[in-house]
C-alpha cells in the first residue's frame, strides 16, 4: 500500500488555503517525492496582500516595541522547541548534510529572531539640538514607523536562514508580510506559519504564497498594488526583473544577489589554516551560498602547496545521504541546477581549464542515482579572462590562479561585475588589513569566511545588490522615517 503524498498549502490571513494548482516538490537525494504544493494565484496572492493590509489596520499596527520583542522571542522558542521538524523538512527538500542543516539553517533561524528582538529593544533614533535665528532652539527627532506590506521572496539555498534573516526584523519594525519561498524549497516557511500563529501573531502578519517566478505567485506578488517594498535574494537577473516590475511605483528594494566571490591568499599566510578556511568557502552546501568562493588567486610561493592542501581536501569529502555518518556534502538543488553547472564545466574545459579534482557526476550507486549530484571539482591553468571565471556557477567549484605581487592580486580580486564578499589570508596584520579594505565587496573576511555578527553591514555592490542589511542597516530598510522639528 502506498500512502499519499503530504500537502503543502499557503497560508493566508492566518488560515491555511489551497491552491487553484499542486505542483511536486522532491527531494534532489534521490528524485523521490517530498510533497505537493498547493500553487498560489493571483486571487490566493491578492488575499494574502489584503490580509497584510488588515493586520496593519488592526492591533498590530499599533504594537508597541515590548510586544513585538516578546512575539520574536516566542517565534524563536517555538523553531528551537520544533527544532527537529524544522531540520528534517529542510534536508527533505535540499538535501544537504543533516549537521549543517542544525548547525547553519535552524540554529540561525532562532538566533535571527533572538538578535532582531534585542535590537529593536535597543534602537534609538537621531535627535539634533538646532539653534534657531532667534537664539532659541528646536529639537528634531525622527520616529519610525512601518515600510507596511513587505514583499519577501528568498531562494532555494538556505531557506530558512535567509527568510528569517528578512522575516525577523520586518516583524519587529511592525512590518506585515507576503513571503514566496521558493518552488524547490517550500517546507519551512510553511511550517514557520504554524509556529508564528501558535506564538500568537495576528491573523495577515505572517503570510505564505507558494509557486513559481514568472507569471506565477513571485510576479503577482512583485506586481501587487498593495505591497511597499521588496526584500529579495537570488539570482541577479530575477533582481534585475523585480526591479523593473515595482520601478513604476518607485518601491524600496533590498537585494542581496549573487557573486563571483575571491580569496587572495598570500605567501606569509598560515597555510594548513588557508586550506581548510578555502575547502569551506568553496564547498560549503554544495558551493551553493552566494557567499562561496569561486576564484583563489595564491601567491606564487605558496601556490603549489595550497594547491596541493585544497585537492587533498576535496578528495577528502563525502558525498552521500543526508544523515549517513561521514557526509560531508549533499547534491545540487535540483537537475535543472546541476544542467547550469555541468555547463559550466563543459565551458571550462573549452577554456582551456585542467581538472584538477572532479569535473564530472559521481557514479554514487543505484540508490542515489536520481539525484543531482556532482563532483567537488576544482581547476587550474584559467585566467579572468575566462567566462567561467567570470560567471557565478553557484556549485562546489573553483578556479586557482598563482598571483606575484599584492597589486596584481588585489587587481585580479576586484576584476569582476559582482561585489559580494572576498576573503584574504595572510599573517600580516598591516597586509590584512591593507588588502581586506581594498577588496570591492559588502563582505571583506581576513584569515576567515563566513562568520557573521548579524549587526554588521551585509550585502553587495554591483550585480551582487543593492542595500545593506543587519543590525541598524535592516531596521533602516524596514521603517520610514519622520523627523519631528519643535520650535521652542
Ligand atoms: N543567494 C544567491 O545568491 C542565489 C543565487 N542564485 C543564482 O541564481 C541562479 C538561478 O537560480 P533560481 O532558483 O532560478 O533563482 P531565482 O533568483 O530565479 O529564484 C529565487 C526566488 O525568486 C523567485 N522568482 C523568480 N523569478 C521571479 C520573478 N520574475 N518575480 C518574482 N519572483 C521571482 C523564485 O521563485 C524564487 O523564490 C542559480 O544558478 C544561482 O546562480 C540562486 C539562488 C540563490
Ligand atoms: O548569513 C547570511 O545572512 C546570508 C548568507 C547567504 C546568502 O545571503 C545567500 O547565499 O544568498
Amino acid at each position: 500500500m502506498t500512502s499519499s503524498p503530504a500537502e503543502l498549502q499557503n497560508f493566508v490571513a492566518g488560515s491555511f488555503v489551497e491552491g487553484t494548482a499542486t505542483f511536486e516538490n522532491t527531494n534532489p537525494v534521490d528524485g523521490s517525492l517530498v510533497s505537493l504544493i498547493h500553487e498560489a494565484d493571483r486571487g490566493i496572492v491578492d488575499a494574502a496582500v489584503v490580509g497584510a493590509r488588515a493586520a496593519l489596520n488592526g492591533p498590530w499596527g499599533s504594537s508597541t516595541v515590548a510586544e513585538r520583542a516578546a512575539l520574536l522571542r516566542r517565534i524563536a522558542d517555538g523553531i528551537e522547541s520544533r527544532f527537529d521538524e524544522f531540520v528534517t523538512a529542510e534536508v527533505a527538500d535540499t538535501g544537504k548534510p543533516l549537521a549543517l542543516a542544525e548547525q547553519m539553517d535552524v540554529t540561525r533561524a532562532l538566533v535571527n529572531f533572538r538578535t532582531f528582538a534585542d535590537i529593536i529593544s535597543t534602537a534609538g533614533t537621531e535627535s539634533f539640538l538646532t539653534d534657531t535665528a532667534g537664539g532659541g532652539t528646536a529639537l528634531n527627532y525622527a520616529v519610525r514607523k512601518p515600510l507596511g506590506v513587505v514583499a519577501i521572496i528568498v531562494p532555494w539555498n538556505l531557506p530558512l536562514l535567509l527568510l528569517t534573516w528578512k522575516v525577523a526584523p520586518a516583524l519587529a519594525c511592525g512590518n506585515a508580510v507576503v513571503v514566496k519561498p521558493s518552488e524547490d524549497t517550500p517546507s519551512t516557511a510553511t511550517l514557520l506559519a504554524e509556529v508564528i500563529r501558535d506564538a500568537g501573531a495576528a491573523s495577515g502578519v505572517y503570510n505564505v504564497v507558494h509557486g513559481f517566478g514568472g507569471n506565477s505567485a513571485g510576479q503577482f506578488l512583485t506586481e501587487h498594488p498593495g505591497i511597499n517594498g521588496v526584500t529579495f535574494t537570488g539570482a541577479s537577473a530575477t533582481g534585475s526583473t523585480i526591479m523593473r516590475t515595482v520601478a513604476p511605483r518607485l518601491l524600496p528594494v533590498s537585494f542581496e544577489l549573487g557573486g563571483k566571490n575571491a580569496a587572495l591568499v598570500f605567501d606569509d599566510c598560515d597555510v594548513e589554516r588557508a586550506v581548510e578556511g578555502l575547502t569551506r568557502s568553496v564547498f560549503t552546501n554544495t558551493g551553493q551560498v552566494c557567499l562561496c568562493t569561486e576564484r583563489v588567486y595564491i601567491q606564487r610561493g605558496v601556490y603549489k602547496e595550497v594547491v596541493a592542501g585544497l585537492v587533498e581536501k576535496a578528495k577528502g569529502l563525502r558525498l552521500g545521504r543526508p544523515g549517513a555518518e561521514g557526509t560531508t556534502t549533499g547534491p545540487l538543488i535540483s537537475d535543472k541546477h546541476r544542467v547550469k553547472v555541468q555547463g559550466a564545466f563543459a565551458t571550462a574545459l573549452t577554456e582551456g581549464a585542467e581538472v584538477l579534482v572532479g569535473g564530472g557526476v559521481p557514479d554514487l550507486g543505484a540508490d542515489l542515482a536520481g539525484g543531482s549530484w556532482i563532483e567537488p571539482t576544482l581547476w587550474a591553468g584559467l585566467d579572468n579572462s575566462a567566462s567561467v571565471m567570470r560567471d557565478e556557477i553557484f556549485g562546489p567549484v573553483a578556479g586557482l590562479v598563482p598571483f606575484d605581487t599584492e597589486e596584481e592580486g588585489i587587481h585580479l580580486a576586484n576584476d569582476t561585475d559582482y561585489g559580494l564578499a572576498a576573503s584574504v589570508w595572510s599573517s600580516n596584520i598591516d597586509r590584512a588589513h591593507r588588502v581586506a579594505r581594498r577588496m570591492e565587496v559588502g563582505i571583506s573576511w581576513v584569515n576567515t569566511w563566513y562568520l557573521r555578527d548579524l549587526r554588521s553591514p551585509f550585502g553587495g555592490s554591483g550585480l551582487s545588490g543593492i542595500g545593506r542589511e543587519g543590525g541598524q542597516h535592516s531596521l533602516n530598510f524596514y521603517t520610514e522615517l519622520t523627523n519631528v522639528c519643535v520650535a521652542s
